[in-house]
């Protein structure tokens, strides 16, 4: 994207937290030594692993005239200090204060848009990606940050070609650099996915946000969080956000009664839920969807929501693709855009690249790429590729490595509950064996001599692909749209989608 430079004097930034700093221009901050340049303030913070005040040297010795540097003394708070021409500047609880200081920065982008966060194990990225488009094909301009990286979409000729980011969540200076990007591309709306590393690092706690959706919480990211009360609860901080005026919630998934129960009571609740729902959420707002039907094209159902009820079909499979577009739908009628002109654009969705993607092959299954890397999210791709199916379901997967090994055997024991062939292969196995990860996958398995071990992703495709006859559906999970496999301490370059894309063009012939 390319936008105007932003410029500020420290002296008018400082200002506003009650510190009195000398007149230097700069054109944004960082976080990260490396990113520096003369233009850019240095912000130096403790970290998880390091202390970024080791680096002030380095950022000096890279041009930054000014550093604002973390301290645990309160007296010490404003303190200035000349390094050669460089001013550093103390700060007080510094950490927490990154999110407000790259708002003012940016003159409080979130401010000047609508915004959605979006959280919850599975399901983030697609019901950004969902909102964004169908708020965009409804005429607004509207970017979308996640997973995926941050973009606009223009409407729906528009190819979505995001930036990447690193991270689900920017950290807390990037997220406001990239809103105000987003402002001065007139953007109306602002859709981002909230990890729950994001919201306790406070990555967000300065993004204005609107509307906050829950999708849904199973087991992830216990190397981070203790237990799995502190990752919902982390979640659920998402509440406290400024400006929030209404929370979409899942009514089928039971941690959306406690998101209810530490909810202000001013807060709007928008209930979602598939088929068989509690009565009781139909005399509350409510987007739910009713008589469901799957088939090769997608799913239709009757979408009924306390706005208005219609029939609809969308080219998206899966129960749970249904689940993220009732959490869109529902945070756009929360914004007032009127139920009948979205009916008419709901069509026009299209999935998100690596989420449930569908690869037709004429000469074997087809291929169904998704980023799944869950148990959870296992179980709800190889379910809901069964609904497609009459066929078999093939399952390729592996487990990170230096990561949760308590997920190995759970996924092993949903690969077999719910696919008639297993191949185990390597998914960023990092400084671990791809074969010992697999051998901890199998210990889930009641018949681990079944399932085929082939480390190489490509040629364990290709193994189904010679296989599998068609109607059966090969479902390729824990990629989806990245683009790299770490294997040991190399991150190499490897595209699923490209590489599938290029087995068509080979099987065709
Ligand atoms: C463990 C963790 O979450 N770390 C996050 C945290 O970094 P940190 O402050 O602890 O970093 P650190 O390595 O200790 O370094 C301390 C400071 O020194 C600075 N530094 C470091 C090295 C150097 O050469 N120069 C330098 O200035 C760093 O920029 C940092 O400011 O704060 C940073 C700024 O917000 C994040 O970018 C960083 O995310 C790292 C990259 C990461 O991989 N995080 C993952 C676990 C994560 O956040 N995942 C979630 C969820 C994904 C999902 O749902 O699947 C996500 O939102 O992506």
């Amino acid at each position: 994207m390319v936008v105007s430079a932003f410029v500020q004097s420290t002296r008018a930034l400082m200002a506003k937290f009650g510190v009195d700093a000398p007149d230097i221009r700069i054109c944004g901050l960082t976080l990260d030594s490396r990113e520096v340049t003369t233009r850019l303030a240095f912000v130096a913070v403790k970290g998880h692993a390091l202390d970024g005040r080791d680096f002030i040297p380095q950022a000096i010795s890279l041009g930054a005239k000014v550093i604002l540097a973390q301290t645990e003394d309160k007296s010490e708070h404003g303190h200035l200090e000349m390094r050669g021409s460089s001013v550093i500047i103390s700060l007080y609880d510094l950490p927490d204060m990154v999110s407000s200081l790259a708002a003012a920065f940016y003159d409080y982008p979130a401010q000047k848009m609508s915004t959605i966060a979006v959280t919850g194990t599975n399901g983030k990225t697609s019901v950004v990606q969902l909102a964004t488009q169908l708020k965009s094909m409804l005429g607004t301009r509207s970017g979308a940050i996640g997973t995926l990286g941050h973009g606009l979409y223009e409407g729906k000729e528009t190819e979505y070609t995001p930036e990447p980011d690193g991270t689900t969540t920017p950290d807390p200076i990037r997220i406001q650099y990239i809103l105000a990007e987003f402002v001065q591309l007139d953007a109306g709306q602002a859709a981002f996915e909230a990890s729950s590393h994001a919201i306790v690092q406070g990555r967000i706690s300065q993004v204005k946000t609107d509307i906050a959706v829950f999708t849904n919480l199973s087991r992830d990211h216990l190397d981070y969080h203790a237990n799995m009360d502190e990752y919902a609860q982390a979640k659920r901080q998402l509440l406290k956000q400024a400006g929030l005026h209404t929370v979409v919630l899942n009514a089928q998934d039971p941690e959306s009664q406690n998101w209810k129960k530490f909810a202000d009571r001013k807060l709007n609740i928008i209930w979602t839920g598939v088929n068989e729902v509690d009565p009781q959420i139909t005399s509350e707002s409510h987007c739910i969807a009713t008589n469901v039907r799957y088939h090769a094209e997608g799913c239709s159902f009757t979408l009924q929501s306390s706005w208005g009820s219609a029939e609809v079909s969308i080219p998206l499979f899966g129960t749970f693709n249904i689940y993220n577009t009732l959490s869109a739908v529902a945070a756009l009628l929360a914004q007032g855009e009127r139920f009948d002109e979205i009916i008419k654009v709901i069509g026009n969705v299209h999935p998100v690249p690596g989420r449930m993607e569908i690869f037709p092959f004429n000469q074997s299954g087809n291929v169904v790429v998704d980023y799944a890397h869950t148990p959870d999210a296992l179980e709800k791709v190889l379910t809901s590729a069964k609904q497609h199916t009459q066929g078999d379901i093939w399952c390729v997967f592996g487990c990170g490595g230096d990561r949760d090994k308590g997920k190995r055997p759970l996924m092993g024991q949903v690969a077999e509950l719910n696919a008639s062939h297993i191949i185990i292969t390597t998914d960023n196995s990092r400084s671990e064996k791809p074969a010992a990860i697999a051998e901890e996958i199998k210990q889930g398995l009641t018949r681990p001599e079944k399932a085929v071990f082939e480390a190489d992703r490509e040629k364990a495709i290709r193994y189904c692909l010679s296989k599998s006859k068609p109607g059966d559906l090969i479902v390729v999970a824990g990629k989806g749209h990245e683009d790299y496999q770490i294997i040991g301490n190399n991150r190499t370059d490897y595209n699923e989608r490209e590489v599938i894309a290029r087995l068509q063009q080979e099987y065709s012939k």
